[in-house]
């Protein structure tokens, strides 16, 4: 799959992404389609990323029962998105239900997308995983439980923060995706997130895919901010 930078399309509705992405002109990019943008326009807004030549990936974190993660990720399959995730923390079973929907669901012309699942939110520190998780370990040893439950479930990657990579392919494979948003450039606002890197340390680091969003998409130039990260990540 193509890795540019997958930028995050967190806008209020279609207006506003269409303007952002207008910028681009005939740009095929890798973005990201997240809650609030989906259920505000839905399927119709993906269907249109997809005649643009878009590579999506639809960022809906599916945390429910076995059984309804399986039914709503059939439904995903038809989408023709390149990527879709569950929260690890759902379980095993619900992973493996959730790869059954999505294998059982997609069409025999398409592609299979990618399941990966998230791990601990980049937003989270472990001071606050182990208060309001009650998790009494290291941040990055429940990041790398969870992957390893991710692979045997046999999920494609996981999402997580850069700095976990390295520990995660030598838990699981090589091929196995980081996807890895808390992405920042020197001197950026943190904003929320706790665990943050730049794009030239997570391809140092060993991630497959970067995400980001408001260090583009909130920048006074989003062009150059966008070719400012890809330089990064593709120069290393
Ligand atoms: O652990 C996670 C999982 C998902 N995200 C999403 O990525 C982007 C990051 O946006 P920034 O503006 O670059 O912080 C956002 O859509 C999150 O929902 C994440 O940050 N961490």
């Amino acid at each position: 799959m193509v890795q540019k930078p997958i930028i995050a399309l967190d806008f209020p509705d279609r207006v506003y992404a269409e303007q952002f992405l207008n910028q681009f002109q005939d740009e095929k990019l890798f973005v990201k389609v997240g809650m609030e943008l989906f259920y505000k326009e839905g399927t119709s807004f993906i269907n249109w990323l997809k005649s643009k030549g878009h590579y999506i990936f639809l960022d809906l974190k599916l945390h429910d029962i076995p059984n309804t993660v399986y039914s709503s990720m059939k439904v995903l399959a038809g989408l023709g998105v390149d990527m879709v995730n569950v929260h690890a923390a759902g379980g095993s079973k619900m992973m493996e239900y959730a790869l059954k929907g999505l294998e059982e669901g997609t069409p025999k012309e398409m592609e299979r997308p990618k399941l990966i699942a998230v791990t601990q939110l980049t937003s989270t520190s472990e001071e606050q995983m182990q208060r309001e998780q009650l998790i009494d370990r290291k941040l990055e040893d429940s990041v790398i439980h969870y992957a390893k439950l991710a692979f045997k479930a046999g999920l494609d990657g996981v999402v997580c923060s850069a700095l976990e990579a390295g520990e995660i392919s030598d838990a699981t494979n090589k091929s196995f995706l980081k996807v890895t948003p808390g992405i920042r450039m020197i001197g950026d606002n943190s904003h929320d997130q706790s665990r943050i890197v730049t794009p030239s340390d997570a391809r140092k680091l060993g991630s497959n895919h970067i995400v980001v969003g408001r260090s583009i998409t909130q920048a006074e130039n989003p062009m150059q901010a966008y070719e400012r990260v890809k330089h990064e990540w593709e120069l290393n």
